[in-house]
């Protein structure tokens, strides 16, 4: 693929997107667009959540390839059309911003560095109405202050964490990591109550507390919030929190606002199950959620508040005509919602404004991505991929299958000097791989994309085989240690077959920018589709469905054994940090305990889950793509 190099110089992006027309009418990028106009209502929702650092939306992916400048400028053009539409336009998100892409997660790596210090005040540039934290906000408790010093800071009232506390340094005490409700009225009118909501989350580090939805209901705050004499039309309820799995607790919620407030319509923004998705509760109670990694901008339509001076039915548009519950006469709330791909073409088409699409604001917010990504280091080589590695598209065994490459690399790097002649079994959980590894340059960045976490490798020594050896069936049994496994999935899609698509991360931005401005019409092209409780027509671009395969909870990778196949007596135990007790626990189960105090560190701490892939791609791979 002639010009195109793994490392590419920023200013020849640059130049190269100045350079380009962005209207190319011959060009075929690979996507299909967007079905029709979007729906609005008397109030309009936009709504992110589990971005996980993708602000460079995905450079190697056409259909999800905007980037948050893009976002700013699409964002920035629904403010105005709401406004002349006569209706409210509000912009929401369910949080988990760290840990998924190296725009977030490199400064963690730099001396002194904390996740999310550049990627934040990039998140920043979005004028939000209402957010809340995920549970990526909370595993590190350098990243939960940052959050609480500078993130919250920020945003305000607008940062709700109705049951999310930090321990402040400054005076050990606990208090709110942001605001636990906010009472607002709209331009339009319309009286807010907002919660902000996160699922019972147990892992957080030892500097936060999560109130369980059940106690914080029954809190003083919570029952004044929801009693107040002021009059509410609408509740609002952030986050991050599965609208449809077991963990998730907006029922809770949605249980204690029902007792005092019957008929008040209560909307949900929902998150952390990575799916998209709307689930219908009542009547006048509905929940959204948008997906992940930047690929989805989940949208909701809604009329009929008995309030504010907005219009029910704006002229010229889509209004939403649904009630929630099919069928019901009479209703008066109505709804809509849609899954928008992430991408120019789709943001373009919806804004009505192909030509100057781009704001000031959102340009400068794309200039200061690709320097930062420069800054990072993020096209840093380590080597290329001879094919694509997925996590669900195919069976895990399979040679499509990220995880058996996994294993490979796993075996060639987990050795440790002073124990590399005891045969070891390595355990790591699958929850811990996050997107698929990409043929092609395989870089700093994607070290990050597909295995973001910093978890430490440990051991325990010297185990009965007779033990070790039942340990992997055991943990697949046992609890979960991912996320809700009954989710929707997506496989990486290629950004065309013909355009040396993965040659050159940083040149392709500039073809995504260009290309997907033109719409193919002729094919559907692989992606999501989605069933909610309104059916199957939620997706704003039609496709055709990609395989998924579900995984187990862990996988294991042998090394040291001996050669004529013989079992050891003994083995080395080598797991992430992150499922400890898991295997603590399954090794009961098998019949040997051990303790926490049994359990030391097998790498050094410098080398985590994020480097053992990078490692093995530097030995095996050949850095000329
Ligand atoms: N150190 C960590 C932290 C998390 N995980 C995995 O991520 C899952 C949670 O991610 P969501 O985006 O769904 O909130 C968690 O269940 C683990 O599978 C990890 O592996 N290591
Ligand atoms: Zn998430
Ligand atoms: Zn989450």
């Amino acid at each position: 693929c002639d010009g195109c190099t793994g490392t590419g110089d920023v200013e020849m992006v640059r130049r190269a997107r100045l350079v380009q027309p962005r209207m190319q009418p011959d060009a075929k990028p690979a996507i299909n667009g967007p079905k029709g106009p979007l729906p609005w209502g008397q109030i309009t929702f936009a709504h992110t959540s589990d971005t996980h650092g993708w602000l460079m939306g995905h450079v190697k992916e056409e259909n999800y390839g905007a980037d948050w400048g893009d976002y700013v400028s699409f964002i920035r053009h629904m403010r105005y059309k709401a406004r002349s539409l006569g209706v409210d336009f509000l912009v929401v998100d369910s949080g988990d911003l760290h840990d998924g892409a190296g725009l977030s997660d490199a400064t963690a790596k730099l001396p002194g560095g904390v996740n999310g210090e550049v990627s934040l005040p990039i998140f920043e540039n979005l004028d939000y109405d209402l957010l809340t934290i995920g549970n990526h906000e909370l595993y590190v408790a350098d990243i939960t202050y940052d959050v609480f010093e500078n993130f919250a800071k920020f945003y305000r009232s607008r940062y709700l964490t109705s049951n999310v506390q930090i321990r402040d340094p400054k005076d050990n005490k606990f208090k709110y990591v942001g605001k636990q409700y906010k009472y607002f009225t709209t331009y339009f009118g319309i009286r807010i109550m907002a919660f902000g909501v996160l699922f019972d989350f147990t892992g957080n580090a030892n500097n936060s507390k999560i109130i369980k939805a059940k106690d914080m209901v029954q809190e003083q705050w919570f029952l004044d919030a929801i009693n107040t004499s002021e009059p509410v039309d609408l509740f609002l309820v952030l986050g991050h929190n599965s609208v449809r799995s077991s963990t998730g607790t907006f029922p809770i919620i949605r249980e204690a606002i029902r007792k005092v407030r019957p008929d008040t319509p209560i909307q949900f923004f929902g998150g952390h199950s990575h799916t998209r998705d709307f689930k219908v509760f009542d009547n006048s109670s509905t929940a959204l959620e948008p997906g992940r990694y930047c690929e989805t901008l989940g949208w909701l339509a809604l009329s009929g508040i008995d309030a504010g001076k907005g219009k029910h039915k704006p002229e010229g548009v889509p209004n939403p005509t649904r009630p929630a519950i099919n069928g019901t006469v009479g209703a008066k709330i109505t709804y809509d919602r849609r899954y928008i791909d992430w991408n120019r073409l789709s943001f373009e088409y919806h804004s009505d404004n192909v030509r100057t699409f781009d704001t000031p604001r959102g340009e400068s917010v794309t200039n200061e991505i690709w320097d930062e990504r420069h800054r990072l280091n993020l096209t840093n080589l380590y080597g290329c991929a001879p094919q694509t590695y997925c996590l669900s598209c195919a069976p895990q065994d399979s040679e499509l299958s990220l995880y058996p490459l996994v294993q490979k690399a796993l075996s060639a790097t987990i050795i440790n000097e002073s124990r590399k002649t005891t045969a070891r079994l390595i355990f790591v959980n699958t929850g811990g791989f996050r997107f698929d590894l990409v043929k092609g340059p395989f870089t700093y960045d994607d070290s990050f994309i597909v295995a973001p976490f910093t978890n430490a490798f440990e051991y325990i020594p010297n185990v009965p085989y007779k033990y070790a050896s039942q340990l992997l069936v055991l943990l697949n049994a046992g609890a979960p240690q991912k996320r809700d496994m009954d989710r929707q999935h997506r496989s990486f899609l290629p950004t065309s077959a013909d355009s040396c698509p993965l040659d050159s991360v940083q040149f392709n931005r500039a073809l995504v920018k260009r290309k997907t401005i033109t719409r193919r019409q002729e094919a559907v092209t692989p992606g999501y589709t989605t069933k909610d409780d309104f059916g199957i027509d939620g997706d704003d671009t039609p496709h055709s469905t990609v395989p998924y395969y579900r995984t187990t909870n862990d996988i294991m990778a042998k090394g040291g054994f001996p050669e004529d196949g013989s079992d050891p007596e003994t083995v080395d135990i080598i797991f992430y940090d992150f499922i400890r007790s898991y295997v603590i626990t399954a090794l009961g189960k098998a019949g040997v305990n051990y303790t926490a105090n049994d359990v030391s560190l097998y790498m050094p701490k410098t080398f985590t889950s994020n480097d053992f892939l990078p490692a093995y791609a530097k030995m095996a791979w050949s850095k000329d793509c």
